[in-house]
């Protein structure tokens, strides 16, 4: 998993009965989803994310492959948020408070499995992290119209927000429930879902009509934020229903507000419109601080909704190009609870002195070590000359030590003993040659008397003449021509 990045998955809902006589939307091939029956746009028609999950897949699978890696990053330290967007009736609901919210608070006797098979990922999660945890704290928000609710206050109330170097943007008044078993949030959830508005809409006769979000606090600080956020859908005149109306405009104003959000932080754009509404500011640390982010897109399988599931798979794709992580130590908290106990600030300060200590000393015994190597090469280059001396004279020493009084070599090895024998026949021979040589000189320096005669070969005619030269007549020029045969010169011109 790219640690940086928000990931993203795409649900694909079944079908209902009554869109069975429907085309479908889009093909998938793998992690790629093709739009089908948009021929007109001039977008993108063909996507890929990090998972896509067609109508097969359950919430325990969403779970197992696509969100297991951020439940292991806020066990290891990380704030992670979770957030289910996508048109309304594409699953939001399904996905994060399972098949049948009602069903399931109604029967709390069945067990723990089971309930989990058609629990949602609120469920999933809580249910991990107190496998880990003896006790979670959990805060369950609502926006609703712009405006933060406490869907666990008996009376529920409009929640300030404020926003602290510690804690990031928080509602501080909100209630907050130590669960210290699975059931225990199902509790939650089915108050929740009690004080949540509820409206008839076109589409989907169930759908919530706000935002919510599901807190859990591990002891640790770290939060995982859990968001089941308000499907978009076109505004329809309805007939003096002014409240739907307004209802619409808020639901539609934040979800574009996070659309506005996640395309400057794609740009990298050097202002992010948090502060535009509630559902983004309570979310901003979510996308900048050391945070795991999620989107979990659901999408409608009709072709008939094309338009909206174009839309859809535009801001998913834009969400996966948002880089998430940042080493701002501002960004650190996200609205941590509980701030690192002082003590352990202490002993985290103490190992890391400890640390650099041992560093330090390593680094000094390396650096000895090497001024060391570096002090004995350079007195090693200073010793050449005088080593070279050294041998020099030692090799004259051994020459002179050759031929000792007595003749022989007794400190000698046998191989140097074999050289100088053949050195020994090698200058033998050369006094010999040398000898010769000198002999063959005294013999021709020794005057010689003067021939003159005529000899006649066919070729040439020869006449003796003084000091050796003799002379020849060139047969076919009728040249005269001298050879001297014991220097072996011949030459045209008269020797003088
Ligand atoms: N994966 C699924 N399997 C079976 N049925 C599903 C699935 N997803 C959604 N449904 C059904 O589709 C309908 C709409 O789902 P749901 O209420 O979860 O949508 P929603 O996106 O939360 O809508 P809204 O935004 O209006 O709240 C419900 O009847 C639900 O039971």
């Amino acid at each position: 998993m790219d640690e940086g990045r928000i990931h993203v998955a795409v649900r694909l809902r079944p079908k209902l009965p009554s869109e069975m006589g429907d085309a479908d939307a889009v093909a998938v091939q793998g992690d790629k989803l093709q739009l089908l029956h948009a021929p007109w746009t001039r977008l993108h028609t063909s996507y890929q994310f990090d998972r896509i999950f067609t109508p097969e897949a359950s919430n325990v699978d969403i779970f197992e492959a696509f969100l297991r890696p951020a439940m292991n990053s806020v066990a290891t330290g990380s704030h992670a948020t979770i957030l289910a967007y996508g048109q309304t009736g594409t699953g939001k609901t399904h996905t994060m408070l399972g098949r049948d919210l009602w069903g399931l608070c109604a029967a709390p006797e069945r067990p723990l499995v089971e309930l989990a098979h058609d629990a949602g990922i609120m469920y999933l999660v809580a249910m991990e992290l107190l496998r880990q945890h003896d006790v979670v704290h959990c805060s369950y928000l609502e926006l609703y119209n712009d405006k933060v609710f406490d869907l666990l206050a008996d009376k529920g109330g409009c929640l300030e927000l404020r926003e602290d170097s510690t804690l990031g943007v928080h509602a501080p008044d909100a209630t907050v429930v130590d669960l210290v078993a699975p059931e225990a949030l199902m509790e939650v959830l089915w108050r929740g879902a009690e004080t949540r508005a509820h409206c008839a809409t076109n589409m989907n006769e169930r759908s919530s009509r706000s935002h919510t979000i599901l807190q859990l606090t591990l002891p640790t600080g770290k939060r995982l934020n859990l968001v089941d956020l308000a499907g978009s859908e076109k505004c329809k005149p309805m007939a003096g229903d002014g409240q739907h109306v307004k209802e619409l405009k808020f639901i539609n104003q934040s979800l574009s507000n996070l659309g506005q959000c996640i395309s400057a932080l794609r740009k990298r754009g050097k202002h992010v419109p948090y502060r535009n509404c509630k559902l983004t500011r309570l979310l901003q640390h979510s996308f900048e601080g050391q945070a795991v982010c999620s989107f979990i897109v659901t999408l409608n399988p009709c072709a008939t909704n094309t338009m909206e599931t174009l839309s859809t798979l535009q801001f998913a794709a834009r969400a996966m190009q948002v880089k998430v992580y940042s080493n701002d130590p501002r960004f650190a908290p996200m609205g941590s609870v509980t701030p690192v106990p002082h003590a352990e600030l202490q002993a985290q300060v103490r190992a890391l002195q400890q640390e650099n200590a041992q560093l330090r000393e390593a680094l000094a015994i390396e650096r000895a070590q090497k001024g060391k190597l570096l002090l004995g090469f350079t007195s090693l280059l200073r010793d050449v000359p005088a080593a070279v001396d050294r041998v020099d004279t030692y090799t004259q020493m051994r020459r002179e030590s050759l031929p000792n009084a007595d003749g022989n070599q007794p400190h000698l090895p046998p191989q140097d003993e074999f050289i100088l024998e053949k050195l020994a026949t090698l200058e033998r021979t050369i006094q010999s040659q040398l000898q010769d040589i000198q002999e063959t000189k005294d013999r021709l320096r020794q005057p010689i008397p003067s021939v003159s005669c005529v000899v006649s070969d066919g070729t040439a005619t020869c006449e003796r003449t003084e000091n050796q030269w003799e002379e020849y007549v060139d047969a076919s020029t009728g040249f005269k021509y001298f050879h001297n045969p014991s220097t072996g010169m011949t030459q045209w011109k008269k020797p003088v």
